[in-house]
Order: C-alpha cells, then sequence, then structure tokens
C-alpha cells in the first residue's frame, strides 16, 4: 500500500498542511517540538482510530478550535482509497471512506496498516506487562479490526465487574445484589476467551518470525524465545475447554478478589515472556541486546502483516534511527528496501546513515509546517 497523500486541517500545530508523499521513503527533519511526530499520530490514528500519546480528542484539536481534519489519499493493490477522519473538542468523531459516512469503526479500521517503531518501544523489553499487552492490542487491530471491539467489549464488562466487587469490598452491610455477579463472570469468560485465542494465534504465527530475526541481527549469537503467558492457565490446542476454564479460574481465585475488591482473573493481565539464550530480556545485559531484540520484534510485525494482508504496511520511524548502530540500521534497511513506505522523523540528516538518503524525499517541518 503506498500513502500519496495527507491533508491536516486544525491537527495539533498544523492549521492548514497538504503533503504528497513522492517517494517511498520520506525524511521528515526539524527541531524539537516542530510538528514531525504530530505528522506520524496523523497516520496512526488513520490506522488504528488510536494514538499512543493521547486517549482525548481536545489534545488533537489545535489549540481554540473545535474540530480537526486528516485526509488521506491512498493507494492499494485493490484500488485507490481516500480516508476522512474528523475529530471534535468534544470527542464525537466522524468516519468517512471514499467520501461515504461510515457508522461502525470496523468498516474504518484496516485501511491502512502500518508499524510504529518510536525509541518508547525500547519498553517493549524493559517496561512492565501493560506495555506489552498494548502492542499485541495493536498488532492484533491491524491484522483483524473486529479485535478492536472484541477488546472493547472485554473492557467494559471488566470495568463493570470491578464497580460490583468494589462496591461490596466498601460497603459489606449493604452489599450489591450477589445474583449479578455470575451474570458477570459469564460475559468475562466468554468476551475474554475470545480475546485470549486471539493472542495465542498470533503469537504463535509472530514468534518464529521474530525468533529468526533476533537470530540474523545478532549474528546468530542468541536464541529468542517469545512466548505467551495468559493469565488464564489452559491448553491451546483445546479451544473448547477455554470458557470452562476461565469460569473454573474465577471461582478459584474468588477469595482473593472478595478481599482485593478487582478483578485478578482474565487477560487484563497476560504477560509475554522475553528469554534470550534462556535468560528474562529485561534482566539481560546491556540496551544493545534490548535494542536487537524490539528490532526484532518490528521486523516480524512488519512481516506478520505483510503475510496476513497481503501488502506491505506503512513503516513510521519516529526519532529512532539514530539510536540503532550501524549494523542495525543496515538490518532494518536491507528489510525493508523501497517495499514497504517508510516516514522517518529526525532532528538532524547526520543523525544516521547517509545510505537512508538515498532516493528519499526530505521535508523541513517547522512551527506547523511543511517546506519541500
Ligand atoms: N492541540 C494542539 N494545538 C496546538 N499545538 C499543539 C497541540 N498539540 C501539540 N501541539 C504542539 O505541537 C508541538 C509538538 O510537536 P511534535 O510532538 O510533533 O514534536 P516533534 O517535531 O516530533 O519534536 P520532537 O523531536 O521533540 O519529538 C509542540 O510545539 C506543541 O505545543
Amino acid at each position: 500500500m503506498y500513502l500519496q497523500h495527507l491533508q491536516l486541517h486544525q491537527f495539533r500545530n498544523y492549521a492548514g498542511q497538504s503533503v504528497e508523499f513522492a517517494a517511498p521513503k520520506t525524511i521528515l527533519v526539524g527541531a524539537n517540538a516542530q510538528g514531525k511526530s504530530n505528522l506520524l499520530e496523523a497516520v496512526e490514528l488513520l490506522s488504528t482510530l488510536k494514538s499512543h500519546r493521547t486517549s482525548r480528542d481536545r489534545d488533537l484539536v489545535q489549540e481554540g478550535s473545535a474540530a480537526a481534519q486528516i485526509t488521506a489519499a491512498l493507494q492499494r493493490d485493490s484500488g485507490p482509497l481516500d480516508l476522512t477522519l474528523t475529530l471534535r473538542a468534544n470527542g464525537r468523531r466522524t468516519l468517512s471512506v471514499n467520501s461515504e459516512t461510515v457508522r461502525r469503526h470496523l468498516d474504518f479500521l484496516g485501511h491502512i496498516n502500518m508499524v510504529q517503531f518510536s525509541s518508547l518501544d525500547l519498553d517493549l523489553v524493559r517496561g512492565g506487562p501493560g506495555t506489552r499487552r498494548n502492542w499485541l492490542d495493536t498488532v492484533l487491530i491491524q491484522l483483524e479490526p473486529v479485535y478492536a471491539y472484541l477488546w472493547q467489549q472485554y473492557q467494559q464488562v471488566l470495568k463493570q465487574r470491578n464497580a460490583f466487587l468494589k462496591q461490596r469490598r466498601a460497603h459489606p452491610e449493604r452489599p450489591p445484589d450477589a445474583a449479578q455477579l455470575p451474570l458477570w463472570d459469564q460475559q468475562l469468560a466468554s468476551m475474554g476467551a475470545r480475546v485470549i485465542q486471539r493472542r495465542y494465534r498470533m503469537l504463535k504465527r509472530l514468534a518464529p518470525l521474530a525468533q529468526k530475526w533476533h537470530h540474523t541481527i545478532s549474528g546468530q549469537q542468541e536464541q529468542l524465545v517469545l512466548a505467551y503467558a495468559p493469565n488464564i492457565t489452559h491448553d491451546p490446542e483445546q479451544p473448547d475447554h477455554l470458557y470452562g476454564e476461565f469460569l473454573a479460574q474465577i471461582e478459584a481465585r474468588a477469595g482473593a478478589e472478595y478481599h482485593q475488591g478487582i478483578t485478578l482473573t482474565g487477560p487484563h493481565r497476560d504477560e509475554v515472556d522475553l528469554l534470550i539464550n534462556e535468560t528474562p530480556a529485561r534482566q539481560y545485559g546491556s540496551q544493545g541486546q534490548q535494542r536487537t531484540l524490539v528490532l526484532a520484534l518490528k521486523l516480524a510485525e512488519l512481516q506478520l502483516i505483510e503475510e496476513i494482508i497481503g501488502e506491505p504496511p506503512l513503516l513510521l520511524l519516529d526519532d529512532v534511527l539514530a539510536e540503532l548502530d550501524l549494523n542495525r540500521q543496515n538490518q532494518l534497511l536491507a528489510a525493508i528496501q523501497e517495499r514497504f513506505q517508510t516516514l522517518i522523523t529526525t532532528t538532524h540528516l547526520g543523525a544516521f546513515e547517509a545510505k537512508w538518503l538515498d532516493s528519499a524525499q526530505v521535508l523541513t517541518v517547522e512551527k506547523g509546517q511543511i517546506q519541500l
């Protein structure tokens, strides 16, 4: 897929900006806080309807304006496509595909596929389990947009069940109607089982790709193991048993939940284990090794999305190239070639290998304006 054109209207610090992408690689160069990451964020929003930087639309709308608009024209194997996302400070959104308004998020997702790689991604190794769960979810939304709906439903049930447990703990003298709990349990297990199955299925395909990339980038020195560690223990080859297992494990933790007043069972507590040469990567060695691991995960992500979608996704490199040494930069360059359209942000062009500049389009970003 190829993003040809992007238009930003009252989005972040862009009052009105039109950008033509004229080469497979576009480098956005500019000092700090000029709007480079804002542009990548606009692409992220079109792709996932989420921003990793904020959950409030009013942050995305230019200060003093009521609404922002992001419009993109892209070329997919199936033909040309136009997407428009209107964001309002009051949170209401309008989505349109080829100038027709679509009501369901599901109908908007999946048109732009992308992999993002920023310096924050080092937290995938160093950060807590929540960071890895978010990553899993972002990849899954790309692969099967229905996952966004499932995950949202799961979180809604979780919120209501937590409110029940909290109230029961805070007011034992007038507890909520006990008959509600089994209903929440069933919904949690039913939605949760679907989340777990999808996470398992995706990681099963991603793990060997990441392992292969890690082995290559480390010069055949290191062996990566990436393993799903679901909070609900079960036999993944017996998916029919998962719902029952889920309910049984809720039951087993009922006492602890009673005292703590929160839901202790379910995929909101999943983990992804990352081991290098049998040692947890978090505790393992240098930052360099952790960078190799994150790069391997990102390359695996690119490859998996391409395999499943059948077209190369976009790659967004936010201020990360300068952090990779020559070997890792070369591995990345060799993997993307000209096939993956890549948008790169940097504070100065000398920050990374000159080879990246070959046939790249360079755009200068200054105070929310882009100069060719
Ligand atoms: N809603 C908004 N309205 C107006 N300006 C905004 C809004 N949100 C962010 N900004 C401005 O956008 C700028 C930040 O841009 P961005 O995050 O893209 O920086 P950057 O060019 O990527 O720099 P860095 O290299 O530091 O990441 C800041 O000047 C900030 O004040």
